[in-house]
């Protein structure tokens, strides 16, 4: 099939179900929230119990694939129990297609609150909220899995709250990676099933919080010495934020960078 055909197909298979079609006889489909690279999302109405919950659905595009990955996402979930993990609550299949049923997390991600609602944050706060995040990634990590895709869009904040979602890269620790050959440095440094890869991302994630507040010294004018030169950061933050983005040899686990982060934020 030619690239146009193939674009035009998967559009069209993959084109998002009905406001108000009920599935499994019990969610109603609210509102699209989104296509992923594997997945649709939607907001729907549990109408026995009344709660909101988020459905997902695998790509139809993708084929054995995305249904294979949703099943994986689903097993993980499964064995994931923590108030700031949205609980996995049912997972289902109808018409041949599987879906997972997930607790709905209040709140903005930190994406929508830095692109849309134009929220700064300072240092204190971005490591604040890093710390908080990492009682999260702790518990992920003592679980055996790592995340891989701790990014701005899968982090949610709702006042004093912060919720880890989208384990659909999520892996057992141990298990062989799945990179693409051609997969550049950087892909491959956020895809290895290793702590270290959570923690790189973890880096990135801190990065942009601080970009929020950022204003060049002459506007439009790039430095060519990236973050470090643009970026005021504190000399504790600034070995950390080495370490974490593998500039400096990376932290062993999770558990020393908090060690690391828990002094720089009492200083
Ligand atoms: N449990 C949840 N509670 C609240 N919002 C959610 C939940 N799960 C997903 N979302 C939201 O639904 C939207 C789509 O999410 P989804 O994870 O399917 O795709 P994505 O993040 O856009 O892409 P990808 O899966 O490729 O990372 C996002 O805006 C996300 O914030």
């Amino acid at each position: 099939m030619s690239g146009y055909f193939k674009r035009v197909y998967e559009a069209w298979i993959d084109y998002p179900q009905r406001v108000g079609k009920v599935l499994a006889g019990q969610y109603r489909i609210e509102r699209f929230l989104g296509i992923g690279s594997y997945g649709l999302t939607y907001l729907c109405q549990d109408v026995q119990s009344g709660e909101e919950i988020v459905l997902k659905q695998a790509k139809p595009s993708k084929g054995r694939l995305g249904q294979e990955l949703l099943r994986r996402e689903i097993e993980i979930m499964g064995q994931l129990n923590h108030r700031s993990i949205p609980r996995c609550l049912a997972s289902f299949e109808e018409q041949k297609r599987l879906y997972m049923v997930t607790e709905y997390v209040k709140g903005q991600t930190v994406e929508e609150l830095i692109f849309e609602r134009g929220a700064l944050f300072t240092e204190k706060e971005a490591f604040g909220i890093v710390r908080k995040l990492m009682e999260i990634v702790c518990y992920v990590h003592d679980k055996g899995f790592v995340h891989l895709d701790i990014r701005i869009p899968n982090v949610i904040l709702q006042g004093e709250r912060i919720s880890l979602i989208d384990f659909g890269l999520a892996s057992r620790l141990g298990e062989p990676a799945h990179i693409d050959p051609g997969a550049d440095m950087e892909l491959a440094r956020r895809r290895k099933v290793e702590v270290s890869s959570d923690l790189y991302a973890i880096g990135h994630f801190i990065l942009f919080m601080l970009y929020s507040a950022f204003e060049p010294k002459v506007p439009g004018v790039e430095a060519s010495g990236g973050w470090e030169e643009e970026l005021e950061v504190s000399p504790n933050m600034k070995k950390i934020l080495r370490k974490l983005l593998q500039i400096d040899p990376t932290y062993v686990s999770a558990q020393a960078f908090i060690v690391d982060l828990d002094a720089a934020l009492n200083d």
